[in-house]
């Protein structure tokens, strides 16, 4: 029973109450019906003597078995009748009609002794006996003459053929079973429509779960079931995976974001929103092993801001800040759109100029020098200005390393510095060098 789908159950629970009450139904009916007829049977027969039995008075009496012949073959008209005699007292039989199933003794046997005067014969007919007596009153219905009545003088006895009988029954079995079948057969349509109207719906409802539960948020069922609970059901469920799928968007577009945020504060300087010393160390990295690899030159500038601590002492940190941002700003918009600035220290940028010849980086840098030391800062009245020392290192495929290339970098600045500060110097010794 546990394997039986849900579709089937529903059959089950509707079919079997009605199986059961058609088959007792169909019982009851039957029996009573045939109680009925064996009834209605017996009637008859019981009154064809009662009327064959006064009719044949004069006739035993007189002894005139034409007559009483004459009596048997319109007795032998009726239907069903299949045998009629007519005997005396003492058994002797005064006339005959059909083949008869019980002998003249056994009739006077079962009347003699007061036996039932309907009886079964053994080949399946109905025999009614009844006495012809004399009587000034005839066959009384309130005072029948027994076997010993001394006015009795004869019996009639009349056997019913039961064969039209049998298949009257028969067709009541058939008819009752072809109904009680046809009942079924409806029901069974009925609670098949009906089950279908429940499971569908619900094995539909089923799928789009395990759809969800495997990550598919955009599953959807039908609304269209006929049953408004399962409707109702269909429609919660459809808000229901929608404000899930909105749910897990929302959710994936702030991971999305915050994950973004993350990449970019690993690799951004917070203040200028340049990128920072980590970003500039790996370009740095890609940029020396593509010049020693592919003779892809670029060029290192290690910038250091020339006065910078004047502006913190003087106005405060966040003018030093509000000044860094500026000159970030500056900085970037003096290079071509591919090459890199970075802030890499307090007041320390880098720039890769990428695919750059010496020449060429030597423009940019002095460039963006002159730029920075025209440039001034107002500050709550205060005016500054700011230079830039500028260490320019070729990335020509003859450092080894970014390491080399930065402390290389590092020393030209260091020499701008010394060389008075606001200045652009070109390092042109390798790593290794005794002037390194
Ligand atoms: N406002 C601000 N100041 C910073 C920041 N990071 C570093 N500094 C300051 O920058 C200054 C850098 O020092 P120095 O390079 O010696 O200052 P300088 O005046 O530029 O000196 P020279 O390079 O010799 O000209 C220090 O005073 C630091 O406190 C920052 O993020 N914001």
């Amino acid at each position: 029973m546990h394997r039986l789908t849900l579709s089937q159950r529903l059959v089950l629970i509707v079919l079997l109450p009605v199986a059961l009450l058609a088959g007792a139904l169909s019982g009851f009916l039957l029996q009573r019906s045939a109680a009925t007829a064996d009834a209605a049977l017996r009637d008859r027969a019981q009154a064809i003597v009662s009327f064959l039995a006064p009719a044949a008075e004069y006739g035993v009496f007189a002894g005139n078995r034409r007559a009483l012949s004459a009596l048997l073959g319109a007795v032998l008209e009726q239907r069903d009748v299949a045998a009629a005699s007519i005997i005396d007292a003492e058994g002797g039989v005064l006339a005959s009609s059909g083949r008869r199933s019980l002998p003249a003794e056994t009739v006077l046997d079962y009347a003699s002794n007061g036996a039932a005067r309907i009886v079964a014969t053994a080949d399946g007919r109905l025999a009614a006996i009844a006495p012809v007596a004399i009587s000034p009153l005839g066959i009384d219905d309130h005072a029948a003459p027994m076997a010993d009545d001394p006015g009795v003088i004869g019996w009639v006895h009349v056997e019913l053929d039961t064969a039209s009988l049998a298949a009257h029954k028969r067709e009541m079995i058939v008819s009752t079973l072809a109904i009680a079948a046809l009942v079924l057969l409806l029901t069974l349509a009925l609670a098949w429509g009906m089950s279908r109207a429940v499971s569908r719906p619900v094995a539909e409802l089923v799928r789009a779960v395990r759809r969800i539960s495997e990550g598919r948020l955009n599953s959807k069922v039908g609304e269209h079931s006929g049953i408004g609970e399962l409707r109702a059901l269909q429609r919660g469920f459809n808000h229901m995976a929608q404000a899930i799928a909105e749910a897990q968007n929302t959710m994936q577009i702030r991971i999305d974001e915050a994950t973004a945020q993350l990449a970019h504060q690993a690799t951004h300087d917070p203040l200028t929103g340049l990128p920072n010393r980590r970003a500039f160390e790996q370009a740095l990295e890609a940029a020396v092993g593509a010049s020693r690899r592919a003779s892809d030159a670029s060029v290192l500038c290690f910038i250091d801001l020339d006065n910078f601590k004047i502006v913190n002492d003087t106005a405060g940190h966040a003018a030093g800040d509000a000044l860094l941002v500026r000159l970030a700003a500056l900085i970037r918009e003096r290079v071509r759109a591919g090459d890199l600035v970075a802030r890499i220290g307090g007041d320390e940028f880098a720039l890769i100029l990428h695919g750059c010849g010496v020449a060429e980086a030597h423009q940019i840098a002095e460039n963006l020098r002159r730029a920075v030391s025209e440039f001034e800062f107002m500050w709550e009245g205060a005016r500054f200005t700011v230079g830039l020392s500028i260490g320019l290192v070729p990335l020509d495929g003859r450092l080894e390393s970014p390491g080399d290339a930065l402390v290389a970098a590092d020393l030209a600045c260091y020499g701008a510095k010394r060389g008075g500060r606001n200045r652009v110097v070109e390092h042109t010794t390798l790593p290794g060098d005794s002037r390194f």
